[in-house]
């Protein structure tokens, strides 16, 4: 028996799940949300049935790992770090070196920290956390888990990027996508709830978060996903523009007397999505309260359920149809309003969700009418414990 430790850092949260295994029984799972921007909220539950609950501002995430390990003891979760027996990390860039899951000896960690370029809101967190754990538990092993490994199984004529064939021999210039863990729980729960083999169905995963990716999965594999090079690609995301117009970064970086192509992108990446367009907030709970009288608020989100659209609109051709649509992640779990209104937009496909079994939050369960011909699932996904099995299986 031991306790292994499940770390997920996002673009806006940091989420952890300690398990004891190999029940796979969770002591404790938390969440620091809002990093970054005022009133982040931390929420730890623990022990039996008990809830630590905080508003405070948390910076950036050195902050909220910092103040996950303080809380560990704080609230006696644990009495000593050392009685956790493995850590696994999320990391969302693995680039192609990566098909699966690893270990972290020092040749890894400093290729995930190369890969940094593939993934800036993330890898330099996430590599920051792993050297955090390496430093208070030298002896105890580490395992990166990618968010890249699901989507390896693409075909080519989907992840090249048509520009000369050689910057993708000679530089990796593809589509890598993300969420990868994420997508895959989500399918192997929707063909459990479908009662077929995950392989026979076709599924479109709805990945709606701060960071937001679609994917579609054909023979139990990614076969395409929004995202690109980077996480900056696909549909609008809180802070990431999604697809744009390449054209547009040069034109704009004249028009701002912007030098350095990375500022632009910087931009892109965390002034842009729902933050950019609203000038209001990144976060959907913001913008639903002032949407009523708030012209750009509501465009934001007119924008951000326009784009789910048109990319599930491009799989269902890809994919030559689909059996079922499934919604995860922080919009995609809990925001009701737009899980309505993608699938009413999609009504031409046999999408049709009822309005009552829609009017929940966080749970597993079909939403779709008894007319509807393409099943719709909410899924609250787990990259936690898909993390926490892949630590088992590679420290056994
Ligand atoms: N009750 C809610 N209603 C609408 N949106 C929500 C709600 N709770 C969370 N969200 C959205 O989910 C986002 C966080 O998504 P999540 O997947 O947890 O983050 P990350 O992408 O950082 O992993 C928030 O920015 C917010 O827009
Ligand atoms: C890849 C990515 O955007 O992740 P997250 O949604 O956790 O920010
Ligand atoms: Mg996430």
């Amino acid at each position: 028996m031991g306790k292994t430790l499940a770390v997920n850092a996002g673009s806006s949260t940091l989420k952890f799940k300690l398990f004891e295994v190999p029940s796979e029984s969770v002591i404790t799972s938390g969440v620091v949300e809002r990093i970054g921007l005022k009133d982040s909220i931390v929420t730890i539950k623990y022990g039996d049935g008990k809830k630590y609950e905080d508003t405070l501002d948390v910076d950036n995430h050195e902050a909220a790992i910092q103040l996950m390990l303080d809380k560990l003891l704080d609230l006696h979760i644990i009495e000593d770090y050392k009685e956790i027996t493995g850590v696994g990390h999320r990391i969302v860039a693995g680039g192609e070196d990566f098909t699966d899951s690893v270990l972290v000896d020092d040749d890894v960690l400093a290729k995930i920290e190369s890969l940094a370029e593939y993934a800036p809101l993330h890898n330099p967190a996430e590599a920051m956390g792993i050297r955090a754990f390496r430093k208070i538990l030298p002896d105890v092993p580490n395992v990166a888990v990618f968010d890249t490994s699901f989507h390896t199984s693409m075909p080519q004529v989907n992840y090249m990027y048509a520009v000369p064939y050689e910057y993708y021999e000679k530089f990796g210039a593809r589509k890598y996508g993300a969420h990868g863990t994420s997508h895959r729980y989500v399918a192997n729960r929707a063909a459990a709830m479908l009662g077929k083999p995950l392989e026979s169905l076709k599924l479109i995963t709805l990945h709606i978060g701060a960071g937001a990716s679609i994917t579609a999965i054909k023979d139990g594999k990614s076969f395409d996903t929004s995202m690109g090079f980077t996480p900056l690609a696909g549909i609008m995301m809180a802070t990431r523009s999604g697809d744009i117009d390449a054209s547009l970064v040069a034109f704009l970086m004249q028009k701002l007397d912007i030098k350095d192509a990375n500022d632009m992108i910087e931009i892109l990446n965390k002034k842009s999505g729902l933050i950019g367009v609203s000038e209001y907030s990144a976060d959907m709970r913001d913008l639903e309260k002032v949407q009523g009288h708030n012209a750009k608020a509501h465009l934001a989100r007119d924008m951000y359920i326009n784009r789910i659209v048109r990319y599930v609109g491009q799989y269902i051709a890809e994919l030559g149809g689909v059996d079922a649509i499934v919604f995860t992640a922080g919009v995609g779990e809990n925001d009701i309003p737009i899980r309505q209104e993608v699938a009413d937009k999609l009504s031409y496909f046999g999408i049709a969700v009822d309005p009552e079994k829609n009017n929940i939050r966080g749970v597993e369960r079909d939403l779709s009418t008894d007319a509807a011909t393409v099943k719709t699932l909410l899924i609250p996904t787990d990259e936690e414990l898909m993390i926490v099995r892949d630590v088992e299986r590679l420290t056994d």
